[in-house]
């Protein structure tokens, strides 16, 4: 553990002015003398608030009234002594608090994520936790705050402990097996019954989470194309489902040539809806071929395909396919697919619940969490040392498996991470965090 803070780090926590209300925090252990110095009366009982005069020790002047909150440490969010000035939030206020908090001995402005960074370095919480918060903060769907909440909560947090401690215990049986080995007629760990199992299972155990849904799709949005023929409706679909009218509809074939992309959650599902040209074999016009090139790389890279067929086969892709009877209005005989008319909303309500349910399937549960890259690339490493571990021969060579596998998961939980990796998470919160 590394030396405790000299500085005290102070901050505006909540949004930016002008604003209803302003919370300062402050952490450090020269938050209770700051928070005495700039107020009037003495310190509230702990955690308790109490109306106060905010004032600029330097001259005496008010600078606002508000509420001051004191929180010692170690029970706290940062481990420290902290304290919080919730004032007016308007700039000359804030200006006036912060200026006066910047001339105390020992108090600086706090960097961006600091006091989050100074919870994990007193061991309040470790970095999957902080993950989770950090997308709790960028949630913008029902759906991300849940698996954001999961994940801050530390549901990733205790898998993790779950592996690392059967780990630990399969790298002590190693070990010991290795120290033990000179004094002859040891038999090898690879011999031993149910050490192989062992590994396999915990590594099948972290293969199960990595084979779910991950935070891309989450964060991103599923990916939706919609495809056909030229003039099958596909535009009109498009604005139907956003809303808007976002693409330009016409009679004439080969209307759209660019993707036109929309970002939206359609019941609280995150997606990200892509019109395309249409599809034929043959057009003597050069743009509309470069279209057509947009329109297949966007439908082979989609999640869902939307595809308004008309009988003809959808081209090469991954994406799960929902085929489409569009014009249901005009068309009346029997086609494959959801009946659907966009231009008089026929059949777009199953539709939507069809595109829902495949979306959601795309999608951690509601509940659970999703892991971000670094922590599927971590993930990944330690499943693979395990596999190998259980099938090697030598004991050192599984010892050294064992520990590789350890080491990844570490890195999830920052026990094991450079300062590099936390400047890197740490800067992409915000000031006040
Ligand atoms: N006014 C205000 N609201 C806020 C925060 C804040 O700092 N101030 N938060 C800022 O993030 C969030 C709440 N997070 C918090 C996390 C831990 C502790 C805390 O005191 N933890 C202690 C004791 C816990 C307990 O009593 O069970 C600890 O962990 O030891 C407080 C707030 C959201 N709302
Ligand atoms: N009756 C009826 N007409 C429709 C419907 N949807 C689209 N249309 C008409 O069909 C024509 C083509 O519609 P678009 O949405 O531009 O078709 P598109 O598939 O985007 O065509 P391209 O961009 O050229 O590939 C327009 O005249 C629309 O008004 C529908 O549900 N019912
Ligand atoms: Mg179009």
């Amino acid at each position: 553990m590394s030396a405790p803070e000299t500085s005290t780090i102070f901050a505006l926590s909540s949004g930016q002015p002008p604003a209803a209300i302003a919370v300062v925090r402050l952490s450090g252990p020269a938050a209770m003398t700051a928070a005495r110095a700039l107020t009037t009366r003495d310190l509230p009982a702990p955690r308790q608030a109490a109306f106060r005069r905010f004032i600029d020790p330097a001259t005496g002047e008010t600078l606002d009234e508000g509420l001051l909150i004191i929180f010692p440490g170690p029970r706290t969010e940062t481990g420290e002594d902290m304290a919080e000035l919730h004032g007016h939030g308007s700039r000359a206020v804030l200006r006036g608090i912060e200026t006066a908090l910047e001339r105390l001995p020992g108090l600086r402005l706090a960097e961006p994520g600091e006091f989050t960074r100074r919870a994990f370095v007193n061991g309040k919480t470790d970095l999957a936790s902080i993950e989770g918060l950090g997308d709790l903060l960028a949630a913008e769907t029902a759906l991300q705050r849940r698996a954001a909440m999961a994940m801050m909560g530390g549901a990733l947090s205790r898998k993790i402990e779950l592996w690392t401690t059967g780990l630990r215990r399969l790298a002590a049986e190693v070990e010991a097996r290795i120290d033990f080995s000179d004094e002859g007629d040891v038999e090898a760990t690879s011999a031993l019954t149910g050490f192989g199992d062992a590994c396999v299972a915990i590594a099948d155990d972290m293969d199960a989470d990595l084979s779910k849904p991950s935070a891309d799709r989450l964060r991103d949005g599923v990916r939706v194309a919609i495809g056909g023929p030229p003039n099958a409706g596909k535009s009109t679909l498009f604005n139907r489902l956003i809303g808007r009218e976002g693409a330009i509809v016409s009679p004439i074939a080969g209307t759209t040539r660019d993707v036109i992309e929309a970002s939206l959650a359609i019941r609280g599902i995150p997606m990200v809806i892509a019109d395309t040209a249409g599809l034929r074999g043959a057009t003597e016009d050069a743009i509309e071929r470069v279209g057509m090139a947009l329109a297949e790389t966007l439908i082979a890279g989609a999640d869902i395909l939307l595809w308004l067929g008309e009988g003809r086969a959808a081209p090469e892709t991954d994406a799960r396919i929902i085929q489409v009877a569009a014009k249901a209005d005009r068309e009346k005989e029997r086609r494959d697919g959801v009946s659907v008319s966009a231009l008089t909303g026929q059949g777009m309500d199953e539709l939507v619940e069809m595109l829902c349910d495949t979306a959601q399937s795309l999608l951690p549960m509601p509940g659970d969490y999703a892991l971000s890259r670094r922590q599927r690339t971590a993930l990944q490493r330690a499943a693979v040392s395990l596999r190998d571990a259980a099938g090697l021969e030598d004991d050192i060579l599984i010892g050294e498996c064992l520990r590789q596998a350890l080491g990844a998961l570490d890195e999830l939980t920052g026990r094991a991470t450079t300062d590099a990796v936390l400047d890197e998470l740490f800067s992409g919160f915000c000031i006040g965090k």
